[in-house]
């Protein structure tokens, strides 16, 4: 028998009640990460991705099917499960450090003193480059920033796993490829396993050792996995100019532009 990975999800089905009936959004889901994968589920919109995600951060159940994290079935949110939004969700009317300190405190507060907590929050604000903002409140500081703060956040929490929705989403392109740099050292420093939501083939290379690739729903699965054995450290400019980094990002075009290609009117 293969040894049990770190996250496993097993035959998942996923149907939701709407006032049009039962939709079946995901069929047949099987997928295996390993610790310290960093993994990327890219796909066509409404494929399904934001709910296999969400059913990894406990946040909805799986009407069939089991998904387990470290040997544990997931039943619910939890702080070994961080998640991160498109839309970062921090309090407008506190500062970077304390958004922060308030999760810090959630999971460390019943057996740290103050002096720790304050010191894993300025730690995790380092990590992401934001020890100048932490006095700032989420409206003096831009997109890009939110979404550091929100990675701080998640990352302070010192999580098993740092499930991210389409973070850098909502950035402009060079904000976006800043952060996508500084996901890569961060990832790289923490050792941390990953699965990310992505829309971009660049950003599914650039950061993943394996992408899933979701087939278009209803009743959507996965359709194939490619295996990025690019070196690391990587480096996007370098990688621009590398034959097998060029393979896997025509490998996944082809995926999504050929064989789940899906009609104009839908795409629009
Ligand atoms: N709570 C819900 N109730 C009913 N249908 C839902 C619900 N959540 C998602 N769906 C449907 O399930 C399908 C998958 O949605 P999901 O948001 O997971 O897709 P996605 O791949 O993340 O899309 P996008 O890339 O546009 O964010 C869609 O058809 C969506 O309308």
């Amino acid at each position: 028998m293969s040894e049990p990975k770190f996250i496993e999800v097993q035959q998942v089905e996923m149907l939701f009640d709407t006032r049009k009936g039962r939709f079946h959004a995901l069929t047949d889901v099987n997928l295996k990460v390993a610790r310290g994968e960093f993994i990327t589920l890219i796909g066509h919109s409404g494929c399904g991705k934001s709910t296999l995600l969400n059913l990894l951060a406990g946040l909805t159940r799986a009407t069939e099917g089991v998904l387990i994290c470290a040997g544990r079935e997931i039943a619910g949110p939890a702080p070994e499960r961080a998640v991160v939004f498109q839309n970062h969700s921090l309090l407008p009317w506190l500062t970077c450090f304390e958004n922060v300190y308030l999760a810090v405190e959630r999971v460390f507060g019943a057996r740290e003193g103050k002096d720790k907590l304050r010191a894993r929050t300025a730690d995790a604000l380092a990590l992401v480059g934001l020890t100048h903002a932490a006095q700032k409140r989420p409206s003096e500081i831009s997109g890009g920033m939110k979404q550091r703060v929100g990675i701080a956040r998640a990352l302070s929490m010192e999580p098993k796993v740092l499930l991210m929705d389409e973070p850098f989403g909502a950035l402009d392109a060079l904000t976006r490829a800043h952060l996508q740099d500084e996901l890569l050292r961060i990832v790289a420093q923490t050792e941390s396993t990953v699965v990310m939501v992505t829309h971009d083939v660049d950003e599914a290379v650039l950061l993943s050792d394996r992408i899933v690739m979701m087939t278009n729903g209803p009743a959507a699965t996965i359709g194939e996995i490619v295996d990025v054995r690019l070196a690391r450290p990587r480096e996007r400019v370098a990688l621009a100019h590398d034959a097998l980094y060029n393979e896997y990002r025509t490998r996944v075009l082809e995926f999504l532009y050929h064989r789940q290609a899906r009609p104009a009117k839908e795409a629009a």
